[in-house]
């Protein structure tokens, strides 16, 4: 469970995240919707202690980040499939992070099985396809096998077979009862993806309801997705406190 209270980022004079408040619950798949700068990466970062919010506070089954001792374990994150050491080959990139981590190594080859990179573990990260080190992060964010899983656009830039190879992780974390959170500015991809939906615009939150509800409440979802962006009124679904 992740319980986001009164979250609030500015950079200088700019607010990039306004009053955020949800919970985002263990077995569902969450998408974190909103158009382009509409705070998504601002708020995955502070969830992540990798940002300072200037208010409000991020609890990770009722811890802050920086408060748990062996975050690894509690929490895995993709947030830039890039952000590896190229020279360095797959089984070592997650070695050093196991071995930096407390994680033993055995895990390296339970990851590197989960995400189908057995055949191209002792290459180099920083040949890899998009959607290769998209595997290899992944992978990053399995090795503490934590019960919070956080994704940052995750299908960007991958074919079809990747963006179908995503969705269906996402589906079978949620299923084995893990917080699963992922964003994404694609109405579209988040139908296919996700059981409830967050959906900011503005850094504020525009609506906080479950997928099947806005399904049925709308014709098209491209559209009411456009609308509800496109208005600074908050929206909330009928029953869903926030
Ligand atoms: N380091 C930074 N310094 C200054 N402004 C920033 C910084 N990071 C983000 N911003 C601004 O904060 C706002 C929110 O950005 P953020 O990257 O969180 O949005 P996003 O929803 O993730 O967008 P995208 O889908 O384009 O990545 C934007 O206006 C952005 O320009």
């Amino acid at each position: 469970m992740i319980e986001v209270r009164n979250l609030t980022k500015y950079y200088g004079q700019q607010l990039a995240v306004d009053g955020l408040t949800f919970d985002i619950r263990p077995g569902l798949v969450t998408g974190f919707l909103g158009p382009n700068g509409a705070g998504k990466s601002t708020t995955l970062r502070m969830m992540l202690g990798l940002d300072r919010p200037d208010a409000g506070s991020v609890s990770l089954d009722g811890r802050r980040y920086e408060d748990c001792p062996d975050p690894l374990r509690r929490i895995g994150a993709l947030l830039d499939a890039g952000a590896v050491h190229g020279g360095r080959t797959a089984y070592h990139h997650l070695l050093w992070l196991a071995q930096t981590n407390g994680i033993d190594r055995g895990r390296v080859d339970e990851v590197i099985e989960v995400v189908g990179l057995g055949a191209a573990a002792s290459r180099r990260a920083g040949g890899f396809s998009l959607g290769m080190s998209q595997r290899l992060g992944v992978a990053a964010a399995l090795l503490g096998d934590p019960e919070i899983l956080l994704f940052d656009e995750p299908v960007n830039g991958l074919d079809p077979e990747g963006i179908l190879w995503i969705r269906n992780l996402l589906k079978g974390f949620a299923e084995e009862g893990r917080t699963v959170f992922v964003s994404s500015h694609l109405m579209s991809e988040m139908a296919l993806t996700a059981d409830h939906l967050i959906v900011i615009g503005r850094g504020r939150l525009l609506a906080d309801v479950g997928m099947a509800e806005f399904v049925a409440e709308h014709d098209s979802l491209e559209d009411a997705f456009l609308q509800l962006t496109s208005r600074s009124v908050e929206y909330r679904s009928g029953g869903v406190e926030s």
